[in-house]
């Protein structure tokens, strides 16, 4: 799957704007970034759901939309939870999702259904009525409905939003199995550790741009270390850092600066001792490593949810 220049306007505001994305065959791939990114919007995109205002999709063999009625029966999804019916039990509600499908085949009907349920190890609960299932079982559900038929690509928008830690291992322990299948599975997540745990490649949004893309090693490979200090003594703190070459920055709170460690050689315990020299009165000291999660922070701004 590709994407050349995705753009998606509403009135003035570019809620995606100019994506290049690019989705190798067989891999599990993240769409992180925070909520309101953009990730929704282009999913939708990607399936037809709404149009683009500029840009090309390539999905599987089929150019979006044109080829939608080739390649979507081929395309499994999963968008903003799914629409479950409480009082059905979990496999009337396939049946249904199913039927209303008008490339399947009402005779292999069951066959499918059971199937499905199968794959997300929902079998036991199929004559319960799903109201009575956890989160992590209507999720599952849902992906389920994304199974009923052979797919070689999965879109899944925030499969593990709202579920408590048991029902993310679920749905995380599927995605990772649909995948040794041989499946493509594009989920997207606004959890780092999350995509961290599935994902090979993953792709960040930040205000409806798309700020880095790569492999796990990837992008680890370009961060960079910081030092952050907590300290009363603000400006003589930050002349300090500058002395030693760095570029201090304030971080939210009056009394914390972070810099990066942008001077070759220079150790963080170097830094703290010429703080603690020039008598600056240190209250925090935190150095942080080349870390993905700093690296998400450093690209998505900040309040974005690394940790859950
Ligand atoms: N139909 C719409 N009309 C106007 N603005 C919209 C519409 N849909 C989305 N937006 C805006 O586009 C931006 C991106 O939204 P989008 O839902 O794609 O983000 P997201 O990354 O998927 O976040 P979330 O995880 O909250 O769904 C937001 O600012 C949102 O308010």
């Amino acid at each position: 799957m590709e994407t050349h220049g995705l753009t998606k306007a509403f009135g003035r505001q570019k809620a995606v704007d100019d994506v290049d994305l690019t989705v190798p065959r067989g891999t599990v791939f993240g769409f992180l970034g925070p909520n309101g990114s953009g990730k929704t919007t282009t999913i939708r995109m990607l399936l037809g759901l709404a149009s683009a205002s500029s840009g090309d999709i390539r999905l599987l063999d089929g150019d979006m939309p044109k080829d939608a009625r080739a390649v979507l029966p081929r395309v499994g999804a999963l968008v903003e939870g799914p629409a479950i019916y409480p009082f059905l039990s979990g496999r009337a509600n396939l049946q249904r999702f199913d039927a209303a499908d008008r490339h399947t085949s009402p005779a292999t009907r069951d066959k499918r259904v059971d199937a499905a349920l199968e794959r997300v190890g929902l079998s036991h609960a199929a004559r319960k009525r799903a109201h009575a299932y956890s989160l992590g079982m209507k999720q599952r559900l849902g992906i389920a409905n994304a199974l009923l038929a052979p797919r070689d690509l999965l879109i899944l928008d925030e499969p593990t939003n709202g579920l408590d830690p048991q029902g993310t291992r679920e749905v995380r322990n599927l995605i990772r199995s649909l995948s040794d299948d041989g499946t493509t599975v594009f989920v997207s997540s606004h959890l780092l550790a999350e995509v961290e745990q599935m994902c090979t490649r993953i792709a960040i949004m930040s205000a409806g741009r798309l700020v880095a893309q790569g492999t796990l090693d990837e992008l680890r490979a370009e961060g960079t270390a910081h030092v952050r200090v907590t300290t009363p003594d603000h400006s003589d703190a930050h002349r300090v850092l500058t002395g030693l070459g760095l570029t201090p920055e304030r971080h939210g709170r009056d009394d914390v600066l972070t810099a990066e460690l942008s001077v070759p050689g220079l150790l963080p315990e170097s830094v703290n001792a010429a703080l603690v020299h020039a008598d600056v009165r240190v209250r925090g000291f935190e150095a942080s490593g080349a870390s993905l999660e700093d690296r998400f922070v450093a690209l998505t701004g900040e309040g974005f949810d690394v940790a859950g």
